[in-house]
């Protein structure tokens, strides 16, 4: 049965609306690639809408709600599960070291208590605590028993749970989300809700980045029979948050490094250092655990909520510090946009289109598929006509959840000038346009100024790693290259072609270094397009390691030889199930369009367009074919016959 909303994404968030959209009578199922590595087990679960100091007025007020309906929303899940939640509305206390100025948000309910009164109601305090605020509205829930209490109650209600299933594009035709292409193949249903957290950003141009929180815990000493702490501690750089089970967790760090695992010496010590100032007894405290999340950060620190620019797709995504707070009041806000479609007023606050004039990508989101191949298509041939016109759909060209219509990519090297590359790029109406980091950064020759020569409001830029010999240097050039494309304006930018080439004679890339740099960058976020020779066992296991397409030599780089690996291109096209862009040697027109007819995804052409006689010309001439050979290819070609068979009827002739 094909449910009527699809969540892409198992942390608190997803699965919160999943049950309240399983309540109002919806058939739901969650995707989730690892309901483990969700922010939601990694975080400290305080219940913090007060300590926080919220400036944002909308925030505060959805942050206050949340927090309203935290009692009944977790006995309700008790209820249904037999679990508890650990919810515990505790109080937080912040103990400060110099006196405080005004407090800049002074609508929270909040109590001074100077140094002998905060001593008197929490002993042990560091010697240095001058007084501190008392926040007594606010709390904890155990954010990782929430987790499990909330897996339990939607599978008790019938909420479809699919573990280790991953999203890896969100399939739009004319303006519609058409279905989700997972692992697993397409998945379809009505409507779709995108609750991925700090991922989100891999399936749509939203401004989401990660945001790395390092954690421990301790234990209370079993010589203490009573817990020394009874509420959370927020203090400078450091929280404590005792739980009932007598575990103690400290958070966090906030480090901006993309998806890097791990806990470091750095991290773990700051954190002891801040802990032991705020509460010197946990020195001697046994450590229990350490671990790290993603928080999913936006620019403004505000969640993104609500209606997209498809119509039965909706966002819940980007909660960044509070998303176990927030909970409870996104599943009903959510909730009731989906089944109900009423709109609570509070979203508008936080629709993703307030991004859209500083992310010149939002516009992507806003691109209907079309069958044209860019901007410019003043045709005079029927390819001008829309493709309802032959009853053939093309969802557009999707990678890593971006939609592109034009299917061809082009290069900035080898022009004469950078007026024939500007006039170049218009005539291929082209929309991703590849550029080498290195050589942009050295303002290498016919690469000075090049970054600022190009539109970036209108053309995604394709960062490459050309010049890197090594997977060391390629992962290196592809974090300078995202960098360079946040510099231009291209702030969700984390696509990145990936060159490893050791080789300078037939410029063939390594496998190896290209399989491992590729691995690595999937792990720091991103969206992976490697350049590889046309090996269908090598494109399989980038697909594995979630590269976002791969790209196959026909031949190699700047040879103009045309589709010299033709049986190994259609292999791997028969075995993808990400985007398969034919990339080097395409020498000429018919080239191209033979490639798309065998069913490539799309084309990246270079030096056949820069070394042509007149290059706007042979870019326009590169544009129609790759339409061209798109158009027969979802036509269906004639099968090939061994022998004439006579094109007007063999009956009914006149005989002699
Ligand atoms: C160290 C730390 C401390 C924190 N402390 C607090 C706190 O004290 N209080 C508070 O309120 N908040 C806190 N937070 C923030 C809070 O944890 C997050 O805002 C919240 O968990 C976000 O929930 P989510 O469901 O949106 O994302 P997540 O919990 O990250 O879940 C997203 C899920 O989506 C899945 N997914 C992603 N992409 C795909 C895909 N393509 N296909 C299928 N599945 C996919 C992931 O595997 C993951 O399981 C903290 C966060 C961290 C990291
Ligand atoms: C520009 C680029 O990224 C290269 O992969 C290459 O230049 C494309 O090949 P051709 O130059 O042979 O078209």
């Amino acid at each position: 049965m094909t449910s009527d909303v699809l969540i892409i994404g198992g942390g608190v968030i997803g699965l919160a609306c999943a049950i309240e959209l399983k309540l109002r009578g919806a058939n739901v199922t969650v995707l989730c690639r690892d309901f483990s590595a969700a922010a939601s087990h990694a975080a400290a679960g305080m219940l913090a809408s007060d300590a926080e100091n919220i400036p944002n007025e909308a925030m505060l007020s959805l942050c206050w709600r949340s927090r309203a309906l935290y009692p009944e929303w977790t006995a309700k899940l008790e209820k249904l599960t037999g679990l508890s939640t650990g919810y515990w509305p505790c109080g937080i206390l912040a103990p400060v070291y110099q006196q405080p100025e005004t407090r800049t948000n002074d609508q929270s309910p909040a109590y001074w208590l100077d140094k002998s009164a905060i001593e008197l109601y929490q002993p042990g305090l560091g010697a240095d605590v001058i007084g501190g605020w008392w926040y007594p509205e606010d709390g904890q829930v155990d954010n990782r028993a929430l987790a499990q209490v909330l897996r339990n109650a939607a599978q008790s209600l019938g909420v479809e749970l699919k573990d280790g299933i991953k999203v890896e594009a969100i399939a739009q035709q004319q303006g519609q989300v058409i279905g989700v292409q997972t692992n697993t193949g397409l998945i379809r249903a009505a409507h779709y809700l995108l609750a991925a957290g700090a991922w989100a950003n891999e399936l749509l141009p939203l401004p989401i980045r990660p945001r790395k929180g390092q954690m421990l815990s301790l234990q209370v000493p079993e010589f203490l029979p009573e817990l020394p702490l009874t509420r959370v501690l927020f203090g400078e750089n450091i929280y404590i948050v005792p739980r009932r089970n007598r575990s103690i967790i400290l958070g966090a760090t906030s480090e901006d490094v993309g998806f890097t695992p791990h806990n470091t010496p750095g991290g773990i010590q700051s954190l002891l250092q801040a802990a032991i100032r705020l509460y010197p007894q946990l020195e001697n405290y046994p450590i229990q655990e350490l671990w790290w999340g993603f928080r999913p950060a936006t620019p403004d620190e505000l969640p993104i909520l609500g209606n997209s620019h498809c119509p039965n797709l909706t966002l819940a995504t980007g909660h960044y510090r509070n998303g176990i707070l927030l909970a409870p009041v996104t599943a009903t806000l959510i909730a009731d946009l989906i089944w109900s479609q009423t709109a609570d007023s509070l979203l508008t606050n936080f629709h993703y289109s307030r991004f859209q004039s500083q992310a010149s990508t939002t516009s992507m989101l806003t691109h209907s598929a079309n069958f044209t191949n860019g901007n410019r298509t003043n045709l005079s041939t029927n390819l001008s006509l829309p493709s309802s016109e032959f009853h053939i759909q093309d969802s557009g060209l999707i990678i890593a959840g971006k939609t592109f219509r034009s299917r061809l990519m082009t290069g900035t090297g080898k022009y004469r000038s950078i007026e024939e590359m500007q006039r170049s790029v218009v005539a291929s109406g082209c929309q991703i346009v590849t550029v080498a980091v290195r050589r942009v950064q050295t303002k290498a020759a016919g690469h000075e100024g090049l970054a600022e020569a190009l539109d970036w409001s209108k053309i995604w830029m394709l960062p490459n790693t050309a010049g890197c010999q090594t997977a060391e240097d390629a992962i290196r050039v592809a974090r300078l290259g995202r960098e360079m494309a946040k510099l231009l304006g291209q702030e969700d930018n984390n696509f990145v072609k990936l060159e490893v080439i050791p080789d300078a004679k037939y410029l063939l890339p390594d496998p190896i270094g290209t399989l491992q740099a590729a691995e690595q960058l999937v792990k720091e976020g991103f969206a992976v397009l490697p350049y590889i020779n046309a090996d269908p066992m090598l494109a399989k296991r980038l697909e594995e390691v979630g590269c976002a397409t791969v790209m196959p030599l026909a031949a190699p780089i700047g040879s103009g030889q045309g589709l010299k690996t033709t049986a190994n291109i259609q292999i791997i096209i028969e075995n993808a199930n990400i985007p398969v862009v034919v990339d080097a040697g395409i020498g000429a027109p018919s080239e191209a369009s033979e490639a798309m007819e065998l069913g490539a995804d799309a084309l990246l052409i270079n030096s056949a367009i820069a070394l042509a006689q007149n290059a706007p010309a042979m870019a326009y001439a590169m544009n129609l074919a790759t339409v061209a050979g798109r158009m027969a290819y979802l036509a269906g070609r004639m099968p090939i016959k061994d022998y004439a068979s006579a094109s007007s009827p063999v009956t009914g002739t006149i005989t002699a």
